[in-house]
């Protein structure tokens, strides 16, 4: 059976990946994740997944390795992580009673070959005070976060409206994943027997 490697950090990746029952390895690719000049958020997101997959993939070159990116995108301006708690502030005033994208890139490798796709959901923000931000950043919650919000947490009681894919503003399009898997020798349901036999409880 093939190994599948994610070559992420975020434990959300890692938990979206355990929700839809895949066993795999964690090594976390650490690239330069500056945009170039004028490149598009669409092309930034995909250009990082390719990158971190093909990173992970030189330390592990018979595995499957699966690489992602997230960025939020307000009027085309990519809002990273907030650097402080200042930044966090500011970009969260910007995304109030506002519409924004979420782009998630997810790229696979396999043997000779790195396909990705990039889910694009919008996300519109209620109104938020300034008291509420303050109390916001305060829990620590935007720091790690691209655009300085987790829907799935405390942030989510900010979101009025998403069109598209919720596992890929958490931080890995599922639906895609699973195809590229598939195209890639490795269909998710195929595994699921297996992982069942050691966790059915
Ligand atoms: C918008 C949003 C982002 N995020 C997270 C997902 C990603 O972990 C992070 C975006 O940063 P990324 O740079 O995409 O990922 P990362 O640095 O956490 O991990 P790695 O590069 O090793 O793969 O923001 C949420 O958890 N919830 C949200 O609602």
């Amino acid at each position: 059976m093939t190994t599948i490697v994610l070559a992420s950090a975020s434990p959300r990746r890692a938990e979206l990946l355990r929700q839809i029952g895949l066993s795999f390895r964690v090594c976390p690719a650490d690239i330069d994740e500056t945009p170039g000049s004028g490149e598009s958020a669409l092309h930034y997101v995909e250009r990082l997944a390719r990158e971190k997959a093909l990173a992970a993939k030189l330390a592990e070159p018979g595995a499957i390795v699966i690489g992602s990116d997230t960025s939020v995108v307000l009027a085309g301006r990519i809002l990273g992580k907030p650097r402080n708690r200042q930044h966090a502030m500011g970009m969260l005033r910007e995304l109030s009673g506002a519409t924004h994208q979420v782009m998630t890139a997810v790229a696979i490798a396999s043997v000779n070959d790195c396909e990705a796709r990039v889910a694009v959901t919008d996300v519109r923000f209620r109104p938020l005070s300034g008291e509420e931000i303050a109390a916001y950043v305060a829990t620590g919650e935007p720091m790690d976060k691209a655009g300085g919000y987790g829907i799935q947490g405390r942030g989510g009681i900010f979101v009025e409206e998403l069109r598209g894919s919720y596992s890929a503003v958490v931080g890995l399009p599922l639906q895609e994943t699973a195809e590229l898997l598939a195209a890639a020798g490795c269909p998710v349901w195929q595994t699921w027997n297996r992982s069942q036999e050691s966790n059915n409880e």
